[in-house]
């Protein structure tokens, strides 16, 4: 069945411009003015903007965390990212020591199997790099399609991993062509702080952020950006969230180093103060690395509009207020770490980015789409609209006003970050290849739709 989009200005992260799409089965066929199709079902976006899906390279969905699972499963969390524009995700694999990585992919894959209404991908996570696991690595990236693979700096005694399975684990990116992704923070000395401060019988949720200090980011940034130097290397620090990290990563590519960085909505709109909210509400704002200072903000708008940051991620890791992040009321260490972001990215990267003069619209759709295309393999295939790629796409209205709420998200999750924000800006309809998710505000997919997305190996500039 024929699809044509009209009355739209398509953008893409290089060009703004009045045309039709035209969609025959998957793909885009055709995209100019006043198209011919007969027979193509007639799609208004008068007014609108006619973006490339969104893709979010950075979620958690249906993981065990904390003392507990996220709230959102690979259904309910891909429906949401599809009602906010987005519809490729990358989601993290977890791996065990000892566990086989094959073992783990099949994992995860048996956790998306059925229920994802947009297509997706999986970062693998390494645990440990033994002979195995790096021999194993060479079928994980070139037959199952994973060519990035994390390692955690923090989260001592759970999932962080030492310098040495950091540093084996890039040069056999190195050999095989993937991108290595850090969770950037000294785990060792967030580890002194937390429990220093329990002892000092500082329990509140503010003490998550005072006991991650934004050098403790910058540190670890530094020493990843190091040992990808020494093992000629390619590197991506997820979640940056301070000034500390983007100055370690901006030099690192003024030396020309394959060094990329991804921040996250709730650090560009988003403030330390908000761990200070009464009673146990600062438990909301939990994230690692932590919200930072205000002037912070700032860096990482200009960091992403000079190209010294490339991606927004959601950093999606859903947990509700009551009877999960409620684990923390005596600890703060205790609270789960993450918060629900996935339906929000693009609005809040429009209305606060585009809108308030931050970045461009074209700047808007390659760090939300078109650059985590690019550094993850699914270029030109994904993060752009151009004839051949495949028809995800979304009709965004940037005339409308509103508010975001727990009370009209999709997430599945009893609270929203962003509770009561005005914003301007809203997904109207969403494609994926070619099949509507959402139409006109309601959703028309289905569960188990969105197909895997095997990627091709990391491409040296
Ligand atoms: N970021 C966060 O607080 N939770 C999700 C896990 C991670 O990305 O570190
Ligand atoms: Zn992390
Ligand atoms: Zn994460």
């Amino acid at each position: 069945m024929k699809k044509v989009i009209r009355g739209g200005t398509v953008v893409t992260a290089a060009d703004t411009y009045r045309a039709d799409v035209l969609i025959e089965g998957e793909r885009v066929t055709a995209i100019g003015s006043e198209l011919e199709a007969n027979g193509a079902e007639e799609i208004d976006a008068t007014g609108c903007y006619v973006l490339p899906g969104g893709i979010d390279p950075h979620t958690h969905l249906d993981m065990p965390f904390g003392g507990t699972v996220t709230a959102d499963d690979f259904f309910t969390g891909t429906k949401a990212a599809a009602f906010g524009g987005t519809t490729t995700i990358i989601d993290f694999c977890l791996t065990k020591k000892g566990e086989t990585l094959r073992s783990a992919i099949a994992t995860w894959h048996e956790k998306a199997r059925g229920k994802a209404v947009i297509d997706y991908g999986f970062h693998l996570m390494i645990a440990e790099a033994n002979d195995q696991v790096l021999e194993e690595l060479e079928s994980v990236v070139t037959t199952e399609g994973i060519t990035s693979l994390k390692v955690f700096m923090a989260y001592k005694n759970v999932f962080q991993a030492d310098d040495e399975t950091l540093f084996k684990t890039l040069v056999r990116a190195r050999e095989l062509g993937a991108l290595v992704q850090v969770h950037a923070e000294n785990g060792d000395v967030l580890d002194y702080l937390t429990k220093k401060a329990l002892k000092e019988g500082n329990t509140a949720p503010i003490y998550h952020a005072l006991t991650r200090p934004p050098e403790a980011e910058g540190e670890a940034t530094g020493r990843a950006i190091a040992l990808t130097a020494l093992a000629d290397a390619q590197l991506y620090v997820v979640h940056v969230s301070c000034a500390a990290a983007v100055q370690r990563i901006a030099e690192a590519r003024e030396r020309g180093l394959n060094v990329f960085g991804e921040t996250c909505p709730q650090y560009l709109a988003l403030d330390i103060t908000a761990l200070e909210k009464p009673g146990f509400e600062g438990a909301k704002y939990v994230w690692s690395p932590p919200l930072r200072e205000k002037w912070n903000q700032d860096v990482l708008w200009n960091a992403l509009k000079n190209g010294i940051l490339q991606t927004v991620g959601s950093d999606h890791c859903s947990f509700n207020y009551i009877g999960q992040k409620e684990l923390g009321r005596d600890d703060f260490t205790k609270i789960p770490n993450g918060g629900p972001l996935i339906e929000d990215r693009l609005t809040i990267l429009y209305s606060e980015g585009v809108r308030q003069g931050r970045i461009s619209l074209n700047q808007f759709v390659d760090v939300c789409s078109t650059k985590a295309a690019k550094l993850f393999g699914m270029f030109p295939r994904k993060g752009t609209i151009a004839v051949g790629s495949d028809a995800d796409i979304v009709i965004f209205d940037p005339r409308v006003k509103r508010t975001i709420s727990a009370k009209t998200h999709h997430m599945n999750v009893d609270y929203n970050p962003f509770e009561g924000m005005e914003v301007y800006g809203e997904i109207v309809s969403v494609l994926s290849r070619g099949a509507f998710v959402v139409r006109d505000k309601q959703f028309v997919g289905q569960a188990g739709a969105g197909q895997f997305i095997k990627r091709a190996a990391f491409e040296r500039p």
